[in-house]
């Protein structure tokens, strides 16, 4: 009769359900093991605390008046059915109690028994290096100024407007040489102001020409950048410079409205910049675009355009110039000095002199080769001072910037996410970066938490669980009112975007004065946001270079900023894997950070703010079906980005050790990852045999279980593909022809 007292145990292992399904029905000998299994199994409690909750439980029910569970002992008793089949005829009735149980008791202790703190034994094995040194290069010179160089006084002006008096360090070293027109390969830390050592000395040539140019003497300097945002922000820059109304800057990006560029490039322009999928396309395609005079090219990002698979775009385009900047010309001169060889041919080739400038923040083989390939000889400037010589290993990140890392359960990743954010957003000052794997992470994360996160009302923590209902028609009447918890602004940006919306969110961010960009890794590299002072990893880099890049987002001309990114165990291997490049990071804590949730859920107890959170989540996803539908997508597209890690970091972030269980929860799923890859195939509904989820509760370590899940592509479903197209329209294959008439 006192059998249902176990279900308040709340450090037993196990769901303690089970154990009273199975072995407590009906007979003393029964209770009294479920009692020994109680006091085997809890971590600290003795059994005078199992006793006390007996009673507790007791009384609480004796209040609420559910006697449910005694009367279940005694119509077992009645109806002398052998006890197997009474459970099994009863399981199904008894489905809802523990539910009425959570409702009905204190939650504290009986909310950690839930799933989400199942796993609270994986150590922290890495060896944090405390003392290591990264390598710092200096990002300002010693009080060198812009008007030490030789340039026209406007430009200098322009410069002083826009509060660039002091040459940074990259500056100081570079502009002087590339004044002189000489090729250059230039590596900086990010944020270093490599974009202005070609900018002014750009300008300053076109400035100087007499008589001034005129629109058509066609494309005088090219400028190729990796992304569109990059296109849009360097155009910005120029045009801060550029107060000369004869000098036209034009530019090019994938995603605009080619007839448009067609007819901005057949007015003529002479500073032209662009990605080099639709640079190479124009140069191919449009008549009117004239490069023939085209004597400097910049390779701006070098790096990340090799990344992205850029090289052969690349090497087109600079055969392209090759090709049309050589050009011949009537010269009777050579005629003369020909005339003993009776040459009839009056002309000669001109080659236009061409300068060459690579810039990046990394160096590497391949951007080597690359500055090889695109200029004869060059000069290489490095932003290390001369003493310390850049060895390729080490990455330079600006000290200004502090570098942490959080361990993560992965279950807890959602709510430790959430908790990151709400921490944040208590600073005064709050721009942050989140960087995640794919476009439909993104898109996912962006509907949960601008609904349920940003714009949670006054009285969440005193809402019950499972009124998510309840939050969403609060949040939706409220949503115009000074309700929004967290007080910034949610933005979005990926490369499946439209380029219209991509512009208005990439400037809408620049301008918030508190906000919060959900991103994929099109916004890592070259981003300007001077304010940016938080960078989020919510999921690990591709590359070591994309951590720097992504880091170096914030910490832009020496100002503060800092760096988390999250790990679960697993993954723990890459905080020793950036100690080799002499990047150190420190340990976040994940329960200090835990703790915000508190406030915020308005419990007493941070399990029990944490899990609230998580149901919270869950419900409304499970109540919203295209949030569930996102989410599934979301999860899908992680799982097979996770999957195929290039293989220089697919032993940290390995595929094998991904229990892909705990990793549908951190989506806010209730499902298994097979029903999840199910739903998205449009096979089968949200709700499965049983026998499935036991099968699946192995998932993660039964290989043999796992392997032709992966097997089967997931048609519908795109990574983040479109930042790296081209630009350029697919080739269609020829058909082979068909001799046979049928
Ligand atoms: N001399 C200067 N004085 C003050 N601020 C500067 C100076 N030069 C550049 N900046 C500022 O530094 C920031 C970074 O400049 P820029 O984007 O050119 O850096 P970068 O080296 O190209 O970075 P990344 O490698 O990330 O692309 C910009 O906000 C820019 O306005």
């Amino acid at each position: 009769m006192t059998s249902f007292a176990f279900k308040f145990n709340s450090n037993a292992k196990q769901p303690v359900a089970k154990v009273f399904r199975k072995k407590s029905v009906g007979s003393n000998e029964n209770t009294k093991s479920v009692k020994n299994y109680l006091i085997r199994n809890s971590v600290k409690e003795s059994k005078s605390d199992v006793d006390d909750i007996n009673k507790n439980v007791k009384d609480t029910f004796r209040k609420k008046g559910n006697i449910h569970l005694q009367s279940t002992n005694k119509e077992f008793e009645n109806t002398g059915e052998n006890s197997q089949t009474f459970i099994k005829r009863k399981n199904k009735k008894e489905k809802t109690v523990p539910l009425k149980i959570q409702e009905n008791t204190e939650q504290g202790n009986h909310l950690k028994q839930h799933s989400l703190f199942s796993e609270k034994y994986k150590n922290l094995y890495v060896n944090i290096n405390i003392k290591g040194k990264s390598v710092i290069e200096k990002v300002f010179s010693a009080g060198n100024q812009f008007k030490s160089l030789n340039i026209h006084k406007h430009i200098l002006s322009n410069l002083e407007k826009h509060n660039f008096n002091i040459l940074t360090n990259v500056q100081e070293k570079a502009i002087p040489t590339v004044l002189e027109s000489q090729n250059v390969l230039i590596r900086s830390q990010t944020g270093s102001g490599k974009t202005l050592v070609y900018a002014v000395p750009m300008l300053n040539r076109l400035v100087n020409i007499n008589p001034k140019i005129q629109r058509s003497d066609g494309v005088q300097a090219i400028v190729v950048v990796p992304t569109r945002e990059l296109v849009l922000q360097t155009v910005d820059l120029f045009k801060k410079l550029n107060t000369f109304q004869w000098i036209i800057v034009g530019h090019l990006c994938g995603g605009e409205n080619r007839k448009t560029e067609k007819d901005r490039l057949r007015k003529g322009v002479h500073i032209l910049i662009g990605t080099p999928g639709r640079l190479l396309d124009h140069i191919l395609h449009t008549s009117a675009l004239n490069i023939k005079k085209v004597n400097c090219l910049v390779l701006d990002e070098a790096d990340r355009l090799l990344d992205m698979g850029f090289k052969k775009d690349i090497v087109k385009l600079v055969e392209e110039l090759d090709n049309q900047t050589k050009y011949s010309t009537y010269d009777p001169l050579a005629l003369l000095k020909n005339k003993s060889v009776e040459s009839k041919d009056s002309s000669v080739t001109v080659t236009i002199k061409r300068q060459c400038m690579l810039l990046s923040a990394t160096l590497s083989k391949e951007i080597a080769e690359l500055a090889d390939f695109t200029m004869k000889e060059h000069i290489y400037i490095d932003a290390l001072d001369e003493a310390a010589t850049t060895n390729p290993e080490h990455m330079i990140i600006p000290n200004s910037v502090k570098q942490e890392f959080i361990i993560t359960f992965v279950k807890h990743r959602l709510v430790m996410l959430s908790a990151l954010l709400i921490s944040k957003s208590k600073q005064k000052d709050c721009k942050i970066f989140v960087f995640m794997a794919t476009s439909h992470m993104v898109d996912f994360h962006y509907e949960l938490l601008k609904k349920y996160l940003l714009k949670m009302p006054q009285s969440r923590g005193k809402l019950k669980m499972g009124d998510v209902v309840l939050m969403e028609n609060f949040a939706e009447e409220q949503s115009d009112d000074e309700e929004d918890t967290l007080d910034i602004e949610l933005f979005k940006l990926h490369g499946s975007m439209d380029q219209s919306v991509r512009k208005e969110v990439f400037m809408g961010f620049k301008k918030a004065k508190r906000g919060v960009l959900l991103c994929t890794d099109v916004a890592a590299r070259g981003l300007d946001v001077p304010e940016a002072d938080c960078i989020i990893q919510y999921t690990g880099p591709q590359s070591d270079e994309d951590y720097l890049h992504r880091v170096g987002r914030t910490g832009r001309a020496g100002k503060p900023g800092s760096a988390i990114i999250f790990l679960t165990h697993e993954e723990q291997e890459f905080v020793s894997r950036l100690q080799e490049h002499k990047v150190f990071l420190q340990e976040h804590s994940s329960k200090d950070l835990l703790r915000n949730l508190m406030v915020f859920m308005e419990e007493q107890d941070q399990d029990q703010a944490t899990l609230m959170l998580q149901r919270r989540y869950e419900t409304a996803i499970a109540n919203n079906k295209d949030l569930h539908k996102m989410a599934c997508f979301a999860y899908s597209t992680w799982a097979r980005f996770y999957s195929s890690f290039p293989n220089k970091l697919k032993s940290v972030f390995n595929f094998k050790k991904a229990n892909l269980g705990h990793y549908v929860t951190s989506f806010g799923l209730k499902e298994t990852p097979t029903s999840v890859a199910r739903i998205i195939k449009g096979q089968t509904n949200r709700t499965e045999p049983k026998r499935l989820n036991k099968k699946l509760a192995n998932h993660g370590d039964n290989e043999e279980l796992r392997r032709p899940l992966q097997k089967r592509p997931i048609k519908s479903v795109s990574l983040t593909t479109s930042e790296f197209s081209s630009g350029l329209e697919p080739v269609k294959k020829k058909r082979k022809k068909n001799n046979f008439v049928d």
